[in-house]
C-alpha cells in the first residue's frame, strides 16, 4: 500500500486548492455543513464496453492515515499570497492540527466491472473534510481503476495463457510502478516482475533474464549453460540475442543436460522480430527435439490488439510478457474520475427554497446540488446516489441509479430512464433479482469494511466479466450496457436543471 511504501502523512497529497477551499469552508463557518459528493468517470478506457473498479484498499489506507503533521503544518506556514502575508491564519492550522475524519464513506468494492455515471465512492460528512478528500481519491481510484481495466482486456485476449506484468521499467515513477503491478494483478495478469510488488502486495514474481546474460559470455550456449547450473528449477532461457532459431536450438541443448540432471527447460522467450513464425518455427524444433512441455514466452511492446493478431496468426505463444503498454495504459494514460458535489444539508431557511425549487418530497433534509455544463455529458447527477445491478441467472442486465433518500419514502424503484434519451424506459417487476454496489466502508470516520485480499479481488474480476454480455466486452464497438436514471432521479435532476437555466438566464 502506498503507505508502507512512503512512510510519512499523505495529506498533503491533494491540491493547493482544495486546502483554501477548505480554509474558506473554516473562516465562513461552513465547515461543518454536511455534504455529499460521488465520485464517477464519463466514459470507459480505451474505448472499451467497461471498467473494472480498483484503488479502494489505498483510498482506505490514505484514509486511516489522514492527519496534518507538525511538519506538514510548518509548510503550510510558510505559504504565503501575491502580498507575501500568509496564506492561512494560524487559528485555522491549529484546527487542522486537531482534524480527525469523521466521513462516511460507501464505495464499490474492487474488482467490480463499473460504467460511466456511476458513483464509485459516495462520501458524506462535514465539507471541508470531503473537499480535502477529492484529489486523493481521484488519483488513487482513477490510475488503479484504469489499469486493472487494460489486465482485465489483456486477460481477455489471452484466454487461458499465462500473463505475465513486465512493467516496472517503464512505469511512471516508483509509486506508477507499485501500484500498476497491484492493479494488474487483480486485473487479470498471472504475475508480476516487480519484487517489491510481490513482497508488499502478496502477488507471485516471475522472470526470465536479460540479453545482458547472454552478451556476458563469449557464446550463447555458455551463457544458456551456465544459466541453466544456476538455476536448473527455473529455466527459461532468452533466445533471440544474435539469431532467435539458433537460440532456440542452443537451448534446447541446454534442455538435454538439465534432463540428464532430472530437471527441464521450463520455456524460452522471444523478445524481436515477427513473434507469429518465430514462435511457429520455434515450436517445430523443441516439438521435433522432444520438448513438447517446454512454453514459448513472448515480449516486446505487446498489447491486446497484438495479441488478438497474433493469436489470429496462430502464433505458438503459451505466456505472454507485457509491460510497458500495460502499465502506463499507454493508448489513454488517464481514467477521467470526477468527484462532484450532489447534496448539501438544508438549513431551516433554505429548506423552503429547496422545496420549490425541486417540488420534491424528501427535500427537507438536502438541497440537491449539480454542475451544468453546455455538453449534456459533464452534466452532474445530484442525490445520495446507490447502484442497483439488476441480474438474472444468465447475467447482469442494467444498472439503476437512484437516490437513496428517495427509496426511503416511495419504496422500491421499478422504472428507470436512459439518462441520454428520457423517452427509452425500462421496467423492473418486483421480483427482479439485484444487488446494490456500493457498501459502507467508514461510518462517522470509522473503517466498518474488511477487505478482501487481493487473489479474492482479482477472482472477482472474473465472476464479474463472466456476468457480462460478450457484445459488451468486445473491443470494436461493443454494446453500451444501460445504465440508468431511476425515475424520481431523472425528475429531480430535471427539474433542477431548467431550475438552475432558469437562474442562470436571469
Ligand atoms: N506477427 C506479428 N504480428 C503483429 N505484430 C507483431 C508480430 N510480431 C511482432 N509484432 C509486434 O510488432 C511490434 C514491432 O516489432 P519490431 O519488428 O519493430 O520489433 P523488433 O524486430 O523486435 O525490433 P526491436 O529490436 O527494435 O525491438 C512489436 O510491438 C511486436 O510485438
Ligand atoms: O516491451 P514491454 O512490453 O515493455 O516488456 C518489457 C520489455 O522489457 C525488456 O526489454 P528491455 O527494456 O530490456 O529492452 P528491449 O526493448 O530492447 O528489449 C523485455 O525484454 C521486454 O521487451
Ligand atoms: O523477466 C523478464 O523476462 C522481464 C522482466 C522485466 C522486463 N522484461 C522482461
Amino acid at each position: 500500500m502506498t503507505n508502507k511504501l512512503y512512510d510519512t502523512s499523505l495529506s498533503l497529497l491533494t491540491d493547493l486548492y482544495q486546502v483554501t477551499m477548505a480554509y474558506g469552508y473554516w473562516k465562513s463557518k461552513t465547515a461543518e455543513k454536511e455534504a455529499v459528493f460521488n465520485l464517477y468517470f464519463r466514459k470507459n478506457p480505451f474505448n472499451g464496453g467497461f471498467t473494472i473498479a480498483c484503488g479502494l484498499a489505498n483510498v482506505i489506507g490514505y484514509i486511516n492515515h489522514f492527519g496534518f503533521s507538525k511538519k506538514d503544518l510548518r509548510y503550510l506556514r510558510t505559504l504565503t499570497g501575491n502580498d507575501n502575508k500568509p496564506l492561512f491564519e494560524a487559528a485555522f492550522l491549529d484546527y487542522l492540527a486537531d482534524l480527525k475524519l469523521t466521513c462516511s464513506i460507501e464505495a464499490i468494492p474492487e474488482g467490480t466491472v463499473v460504467f460511466p455515471n456511476e458513483p464509485l465512492v459516495r462520501v458524506r460528512g462535514p465539507i471541508l473534510q470531503c473537499q480535502l478528500l477529492e484529489t486523493p481519491l481521484l488519483n488513487l481510484i482513477n490510475f488503479e481503476s484504469l489499469i486493472a481495466t487494460k489486465a482485465a482486456r489483456l486477460r481477455l485476449v489471452a484466454e487461458k495463457d499465462i500473463l505475465l506484468e513486465f512493467g516496472l521499467r517503464r512505469a511512471q515513477g516508483v509509486d506508477g510502478g507499485m501500484t500498476a503491478s497491484r492493479a494488474a494483478y487483480i486485473g487479470g495478469c498471472d504475475a508480476t516482475s516487480n519484487v517489491l510488488a510481490g513482497k508488499l502486495h502478496d502477488i507471485p514474481v516471475r522472470g526470465t533474464h536479460a540479453h545482458s546474460w547472454v552478451m556476458s559470455f563469449d557464446d550463447e550456449q555458455q551463457a544458456f549453460d551456465t544459466y541453466a547450473q544456476v538455476l536448473p528449477n527455473n529455466v527459461t532461457l532468452l533466445v533471440d540475442t544474435y539469431d532467435t532459431l539458433q537460440g532456440v536450438r542452443h537451448a534446447i541443448e541446454t534442455g538435454r543436460k538439465l534432463e540428464q540432471q532430472g530437471h527441464k527447460l521450463a520455456a524460452i522467450r522471444l523478445d524481436s522480430g515477427d513473434l507469429a513464425y518465430l514462435s511457429i518455427e520455434a515450436r517445430k524444433l523443441l516439438d521435433e527435439a522432444g520438448f513438447q512441455r517446454t512454453s514459448i514466452v513472448a515480449s516486446n511492446d505487446l498489447d491486446e490488439t497484438i495479441i488478438t493478431s497474433l493469436k489470429q496468426q496462430g502464433a505458438k505463444i503459451d505466456i505472454w510478457g507485457v509491460g510497458t503498454k500495460l502499465v502506463t495504459a499507454f493508448d489513454q494514460p488517464a481514467l477521467g474520475g470526477v468527484y462532484k458535489l450532489a447534496a448539501l444539508q438544508n438549513e431551516t431557511s433554505e429548506e423552503t427554497t429547496d422545496r420549490r425549487v425541486t417540488g420534491h418530497r424528501a427535500t427537507d433534509r438536502w438541497s440537491y446540488k449539480m454542475k451544468l455544463s453546455e455538453q449534456a455529458i459533464k452534466i452532474s447527477t445530484p442525490g445520495i446516489q446507490q447502484v442497483r445491478r439488476f441480474q438474472d441467472e444468465r447475467g447482469f442486465l442494467a444498472d439503476m441509479i437512484y437516490n437513496t433518500e428517495e427509496m426511503n419514502e416511495l419504496g422500491r424503484p421499478t422504472t428507470m430512464i436512459d439518462p441520454m434519451d428520457f423517452t427509452k424506459r425500462r421496467r423492473f417487476d418486483a421480483n427482479q433479482q439485484y444487488e446494490d454496489l456500493l457498501v459502507p466502508i467508514f461510518l462517522d470516520g470509522k473503517c466498518v469494511y474488511s477487505l478482501p485480499d487481493i487473489h479474492a479481488v482479482r477472482a472477482r474480476v472474473q465472476t464479474q466479466l463472466a456476468g457480462l454480455h460478450p457484445g459488451v466486452k468486445r473491443f470494436v464497438n461493443p454494446h453500451i450496457y444501460p445504465v440508468g436514471l431511476e425515475k424520481g432521479l431523472h425528475e429531480l435532476k430535471t427539474e433542477l436543471i431548467l431550475k438552475l437555466r432558469e437562474g442562470a438566464s436571469q
